[in-house]
């Protein structure tokens, strides 16, 4: 019987199963050689003990890298397909939340049952099966054999696959046959495994590349796209690029993803989408570049979802004047994306009556409430915040907006734990040296960058405990939070006493962040 026996409340069931989920996460760290494709060749292992080659040869997949936008292309193409009839498989990554966001069959999340039944099909196998030599497989490449696994067993039309990390020795590479592939934008990103060029970036998102299966790619710098072509053209596939998506071929409807990279993303997913089609048989009729996306498509990208990415959360406790604007942006590109996206739906007060409330509500009817926006940040340690920070605030500034303060918090999740029973209690001793650092450099972009408000001079630091014993440490522009509930309750302080003031706080740097924000606004 598997871990987890009948004698245990469903709820204990699947925290035993995120336990064994996370005894699969090494701590080494990403960096090393696993991901290299170090014993890639394990895969091919596992495939055998699941018996999942026949399975994967008969999904009809469509297969995505790059540095930014693959999980909203993915998203997007999910959506789409769905809307024409298909029943879909979607797999992503990260999650926010909970594990099983990943997985989703027809644009839902897994169910916990159906999650619990093929999780632990998969592990006891893999289990009994492996041995010194054949190790437990690490925790993605586990994750990305169990997508393959639910998806043969439910028997998708279309599976999408997201490509965790690179593209070659990706565990989601075991793909010998997809239907199509696609490589959203390419940046720079996880170098210390991918290599430092560009060059060297796409050579590695092109490892997802088969031969004679068609590509698309989306407009990249030179660098990147002769390499693309050049590795296409060895397997003889003719690379083409999919243009931005036209926003006129939306009947008047918006994507139902925000921010202005999202038409690259959607323009993507339309050229697979409409390739998957055409060579399953399913060819779209009067369909081309230029005319009226068919109908299907146009609600498959305007109601597309996905969390975490330019999503906009009215806090609960005072809707009216704290809102949470909150993006995963993390690499400098994608930071970039995010501060143009926060910059233009903050400046334009029109965005307001999109939400559920009035933000005129608390007020003598004719004042108009100021704004104040904020930021909320942090970045894991593997990222540069001298490549991310000046450019959110830069890109902000060059937009008008400018933060009023900055605030740093570490993340609450444990890394080497899956779930939200992973939120831990907080430690006030927690180290805060790396957010003491991302304080430091905003405070001197603070003070050096033209265009922005001088602060003051005066930089005294202040360090106090609030009333649950967190330490809070203050310049003019910033505060370091001991812990992100701690942050949060000030956000809420803050709000509750000007209730004249809509304060706008921008979360971003870190998906992780992004999650903990939202498993403690939401509740
Ligand atoms: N085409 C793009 N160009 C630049 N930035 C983008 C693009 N698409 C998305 N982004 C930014 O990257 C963030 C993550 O988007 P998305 O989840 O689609 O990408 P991803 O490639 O799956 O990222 P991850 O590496 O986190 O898996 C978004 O919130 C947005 O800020
Ligand atoms: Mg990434
Ligand atoms: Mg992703």
């Amino acid at each position: 019987m598997a871990e987890g026996g009948s004698m245990e409340s469903a709820a204990g069931r699947y925290q035993s199963t995120l336990d064994a989920l996370s005894s699969l996460i090494t701590k080494k760290s990403r960096a090393d050689k696993s991901n290299k494709g170090d014993r890639y060749d394990l895969l091919f292992d596992y495939l055998k003990i699941l018996e999942l080659d026949e399975a994967i040869s008969q999904l009809k997949i469509i297969h995505v890298a790059g540095t930014k936008g693959k999980g909203s292309t993915c998203t997007f193409a999910e959506s789409i397909l769905r809307n024409c009839g298909f029943r879909t498989g979607l797999f992503t990554s990260p999650h926010l939340i909970d594990v099983r966001e990943r997985f989703r069959l027809d644009g839902l999340e897994i169910s916990e049952e159906k999650f619990l039944e093929y999780f632990w099909w998969c592990y006891d196998r893999l289990k009994e099966k492996t041995n010194d030599d054949v190790p437990m497989p690490t925790y993605f490449r586990f994750l990305a054999l169990l997508a393959f696994k639910i998806f043969a067993a439910e028997q998708v039309d279309v599976a999408i696959l997201e490509v965790g990390l690179g593209g070659r020795f990706d565990a989601t590479n075991v793909v010998k046959k997809p239907i199509v592939c696609g490589i959203s934008s390419l940046g720079y990103d996880h170098m210390e495994i991918l290599g430092n060029t560009l060059g060297e970036i796409a050579g590695e998102k092109a490892g997802i590349f088969k031969h004679e299966i068609p590509a698309f790619t989306v407009p990249q710098p030179d660098e990147a796209m002769h390499v693309l072509e050049e590795k296409a053209s060895k397997l003889n596939i003719n690379l083409q690029v999919a243009h931005p998506l036209d926003a006129n071929l939306l009947n008047g409807l918006k994507l139902a993803l925000e921010g202005e990279h999202q038409y690259l993303n959607a323009g993507l997913a339309v050229a697979l989408c409409s390739t998957w089609l055409q060579r399953t048989g399913h060819p779209i009729i009067n369909f081309n570049q230029t005319g009226p996306l068919p109908e299907p498509f146009i609600k498959g990208l305007t109601t597309a979802s996905l969390q975490g990415r330019a999503q906009i959360v009215p806090d609960i406790e005072s809707p009216g004047n704290l809102v949470f604007y909150l993006d995963g942006a993390h690499s400098p590109e994608s930071m970039e994306a995010c501060a143009r996206w926060f910059s233009l739906c903050t400046r334009d007060d029109n965005h307001l009556s999109n939400l559920n409330y009035q933000p005129q509500q608390h007020m003598d009817e004719g004042s108009k409430k100021d704004t104040a926006q904020i930021l909320l940040f942090n970045c894991m340690s593997v990222r540069d915040p001298q490549l991310l920070l000046p450019r959110l605030m830069r890109t902000c500034a060059s937009h008008g907006v400018c933060f009023q303060k900055a605030l740093f918090v570490p993340n609450i999740s444990v890394y080497h734990k899956v779930g939200s029973q992973a939120l831990p209690t907080v430690d006030p001793q927690v180290d805060l040296s790396w957010q003491f650092g991302l304080q430091r450099a905003w405070e001197s972009l603070m003070q050096s960058d033209k265009g922005v408000k001088p602060s003051n001079t005066d930089q005294a630091c202040e360090e106090v405990k609030d009333d649950t014993g967190m330490r809070v440490t203050s310049f003019k522009n910033s505060s370091v939070f001991s812990s992100l509930p701690s942050a949060i309750k000030w956000l809420r302080d803050t709000a509750q006493k000007d209730r004249f003031v809509c304060f706008q706080v921008l979360v971003t740097g870190s998906l992780h962040l992004i999650g903990d924000v939202l498993r403690l606004i939401k509740k």
